[in-house]
């Protein structure tokens, strides 16, 4: 009989800007008694609530419990920049342009079949604009080597014929009120969400069909008979199919260990401000939303609702195997950030940040995700690779559909991806790693 007991939980350092600034509009209940279903999914971020509706969609009459280790938004999920992009973004190579033109194109098809999913979402379940917003994205330069970076994505892009605009130095300050970037590369295809607010809502959208429990992390998950037994908070429940979409957490579970890079990245979010405060038109346009020309420099994002705005700023990556990090390292990232948005925003030294926080990613080193029925009726949809508003949707889509047996070309090109390859024993591999992102990011220097 497996038996697997699940030693360590998601610790969320800090408070997520984007869900202190959402509105909940649906209860919270933790599961409190034994039950059976048809199907048992682990985590309620973008690949266990994606699975959810992409199952409740196949298997209408089925009954399918989801159970969350903490709050719904309280995790990865609702605390990234909110960037859901198609075109390629490969976080641990030096910059965004391609090699394998084919390969790409593939990538770049999954990722707008993932958003195609999310528009479908958001039309359903009325999400506004400002909760899902197909404005598209801008790589922005700051040095000349960013803008060396930035030419060799445009010549890429124009070689797989994926429609992209170059802006110019006083372009990018009309649009971002800053004379701090000297180009940008604009792509149309990229949604940008209010990750909290997105999530929340594909959560509530469920609700009617999927019995969602939070608060209910899941302790123990053994094999008993034909159906799988997962004990949670005050219960729990009894299912012969179960699917993870809980990241880098299905090492827990017992499986792909030793072979996935549990990566920490960080944010900070300014309080809420008016344009006229500053004087001037000192932050742009309402809406904007920025990634580094350089992967490892800063994302910079801004937001308006009701005629107050707000900035939110991503920088650093650190690997973090024991999948916490402490409230100290969050406080010295958001001192760091401090200093890059006061860079970029000069008129805006007395704006204070009014939350930081710190969320996991994870990341394999052959950039593929650990999915499969990794033992008998137990799917995994995990390991995003630090894409995961995107990448963590379609492995949702992608286990639904392998779970239920429901064959596509899409799930016959996922499902034979290759396994994450193993990661060199510890120290070794947190040295190693920590080395080469550290050295990354000095080298992106003005782009961070
Ligand atoms: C600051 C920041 C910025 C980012 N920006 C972007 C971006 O712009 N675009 C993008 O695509 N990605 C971005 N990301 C990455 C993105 O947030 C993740 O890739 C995404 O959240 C992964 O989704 P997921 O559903 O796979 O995992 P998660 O969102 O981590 O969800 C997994 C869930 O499983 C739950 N869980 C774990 N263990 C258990 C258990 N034992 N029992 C029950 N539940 C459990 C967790 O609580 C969690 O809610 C960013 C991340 C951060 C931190």
């Amino acid at each position: 009989m497996t038996h697997h007991v699940i030693k360590r939980l998601p610790i969320d350092t800090g408070v997520s800007g984007w869900e202190a600034i959402s509105e909940r509009a649906f209860p919270a209940t933790a599961l409190e008694h034994d039950i059976r279903a048809d199907w048992l999914i682990v985590g309620g971020g973008f690949a266990g609530l994606s699975a959810a509706r992409r199952l409740s969609q196949l298997r209408p009459q089925d009954k399918i419990v989801l159970l969350e280790a903490r709050e719904v938004a309280k995790g990865p999920a609702g605390r990234n920049s909110g960037f859901m992009i198609d075109v390629p973004h490969n976080l641990s190579s030096g910059e965004y342009s391609v090699d394998d033109e084919e390969a790409t194109k593939d990538e770049i098809r999954q990722n707008r079949l993932a958003i195609s999913f999310a528009a479908d979402v958001a039309a359903e379940y009325g999400l506004t604009r400002e909760t899902f917003d197909p404005a598209g994205k801008v790589n922005a330069a700051a040095s000349d080597r960013g803008l060396g970076l930035n030419d060799n994505y445009r010549k890429s892009l124009e070689r797989i014929g994926e429609e992209h605009r170059v802006l110019d130095a006083d372009q990018m300050r009309e649009m971002t009120g800053s004379r701090y970037y000297r180009g940008g590369l604009y792509t149309p295809g990229a949604v940008m969400i209010q990750p909290a607010d997105y999530i929340r809502g594909l959560a509530r959208g469920l609700s009617p069909k999927v019995a969602i429990h939070e608060h209910s992390p899941v302790l123990e998950l053994s094999r008993e008979g034909r159906s799988w037994k997962a004990k949670a908070g005050r219960g729990s429940v009894s299912a012969p199919k179960v699917i993870l979409g809980v990241n880098g957490h299905i090492q827990s579970f017992g499986q792909f260990r030793g072979r996935l890079m549990h990566i920490f990245t960080y944010a900070s979010m300014t309080s809420a401000f008016s344009q006229n405060e500053f004087g001037g038109d000192v932050t742009g346009a309402d809406r904007w939303a920025l990634l580094p020309a350089d992967p490892m420099g800063a994302t910079v994002r801004k937001i308006t609702t009701d005629g107050r705005s707000r900035i939110v700023i991503r920088t650093r990556f650190t690997y973090d195997p024991s999948l916490q990090v402490s409230e100290k390292r969050v406080a010295g990232v958001a001192a760091e950030q401090r200093r890059s948005f006061d860079a970029r925003f000069p008129g805006l030294e007395s704006l204070p940040m009014e939350y930081s926080w710190a969320g996991a990613l994870c990341l394999s080193r052959n950039h593929v995700p650990a999915f499969g029925e990794v033992e008998e009726g137990l799917f995994s949809a995990c390991c995003e690779n630090g894409l995961g508003t995107v990448k963590s949707t379609l492995a949702g889509m992608m286990a639904a559909d392998f779970a239920t047996g429901t064959a596509s070309p899409e799930l016959d090109k996922y499902k034979n991806q290759p396994e994450p390859v193993r990661l060199p024993p510890e120290p070794i591999a947190w040295l190693g790693v920590n080395s080469v992102i550290r050295l990354q990011e000095l080298r992106a220097g003005r782009e961070g």
